[in-house]
């Protein structure tokens, strides 16, 4: 049933690959986007923050567009609304903006029309949209998320992340498209690669699973994307040989990079000696960066509520970072 007063819903940003478990393996973190959707008159697209620069408020818009596609699969017909959207994820950074954006888009369009699609048709609505399940089932279901895409239908498992783990990332200045992220990549691997990363990415969601922390930094090692998008962020080769010893569990390319994230025990004492080092490394190549504490998200996507009680800016004040 169409809900009159419209949706206001919070999306997390997702780290995904985790190191080996490539284009199947993501992390929501504490750093969200907000959408609010309402049925209107005419359609009318409001962006706020610095992070929406660029993005389109017509009707060629990626959320007006997928909320379209829900309606259409639900069988209604809502084809005029006001969409507000506010995003402290910076855009292609390997934080996931264009997961959020897709997870938010296709479950604040279900939530305005009374939730008629399941979230597993979700899933694999937003997997055909991304192409590969990591960042939209991290962004969906929030916690850790392991994933597979045959195409059609994305099976996944969602774990609670341990309690202990905190996230740091540093985020370059520049930005870089998933797509040219993925242009380097080769076509075909050697069976040793494969069976480097099968094995390393099955230890790390068991050890994951089982809080076996001190495994961490052997399993997230990885031969299918990073040693190849390397030359694409200066610095990432000597971090990701050296993160661990200035005080890491871990280290990894965020999704595509540029951003690199670090799992660190939050009751460490060399946080502040970690955050130094992969400032430090970045500057001395040249590249502007700021470092970003987070944690794991427990949560996905969340309704929060109707847009009934005040302005979209007003709803969300006292949640978003800036
Ligand atoms: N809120 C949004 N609305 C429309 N498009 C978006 C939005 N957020 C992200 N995108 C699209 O996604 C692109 C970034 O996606 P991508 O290269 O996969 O990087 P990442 O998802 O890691 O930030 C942006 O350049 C933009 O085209
Ligand atoms: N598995 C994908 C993940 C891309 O993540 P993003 O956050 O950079 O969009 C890949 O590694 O290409």
């Amino acid at each position: 049933m169409m809900q009159p007063e419209g949706v206001l819903v919070r999306i997390p940003a997702s780290t995904a690959n985790l190191g080996p478990g490539f284009d199947t393996l993501g992390m929501a973190l504490s750093l969200y986007s907000w959408i609010g959707m309402k049925e209107a008159r005419q359609t009318v697209i409001r962006l706020y923050g610095s992070e929406m620069e660029g993005i389109p408020t017509d009707k060629s818009n990626l959320v007006y567009k997928i909320a379209q596609m829900v309606f259409c699969e639900a069988g209604v017909q809502v084809p005029e609304l006001e969409i507000s959207m506010y995003s402290d994820i910076p855009l292609t950074r390997g934080l996931g903006s264009s997961a959020s954006a897709i997870v938010g888009a296709l479950f604040a369009a279900n939530a305005l029309i009374g939730s008629p699609l399941t979230e597993a048709k979700l899933f694999d609505m937003a997997t055909a949209i991304e192409d590969h399940p990591d960042n939209v089932g991290a962004s969906l279901f929030g916690g850790l998320v392991t994933a597979v895409w045959d195409g059609l239908h994305a099976d996944y498992i969602r774990m609670e992340p341990h309690e202990d783990l905190e996230v740091l990332v540093v985020i370059p200045e520049f930005q870089l498209s998933t797509s040219e992220a993925r242009k380097v990549l080769p076509v075909q691997i050697s069976r040793k690669d494969a069976v480097y990363n099968i094995s390393r990415s099955s230890l790390l969601v068991a050890a994951l699973a089982q809080g076996r922390l001190d495994l961490i930094s052997r399993a997230m090692s990885d031969r299918l994307h990073q040693p190849y998008r390397a030359k694409l962020v200066p610095g990432m080769a000597e971090i990701l040989e050296k993160a661990v010893q200035h005080g890491a569990l871990g280290i990894a390319l965020s999704g595509a990079g540029p951003t690199l994230l670090a799992l660190v025990d939050r009751h460490s004492d060399r946080k502040k000696e970690l955050e130094a080092y992969l400032l430090n490394t970045m500057k001395a190549e040249g590249i502007r960066a700021s470092a970003c504490w987070l944690n794991p998200s427990s949560e996905g996507a969340q309704l929060l509520g109707s847009m009934s009680s005040g302005s979209f800016l007003e709803l969300i004040k006292g949640e978003v970072k800036a």
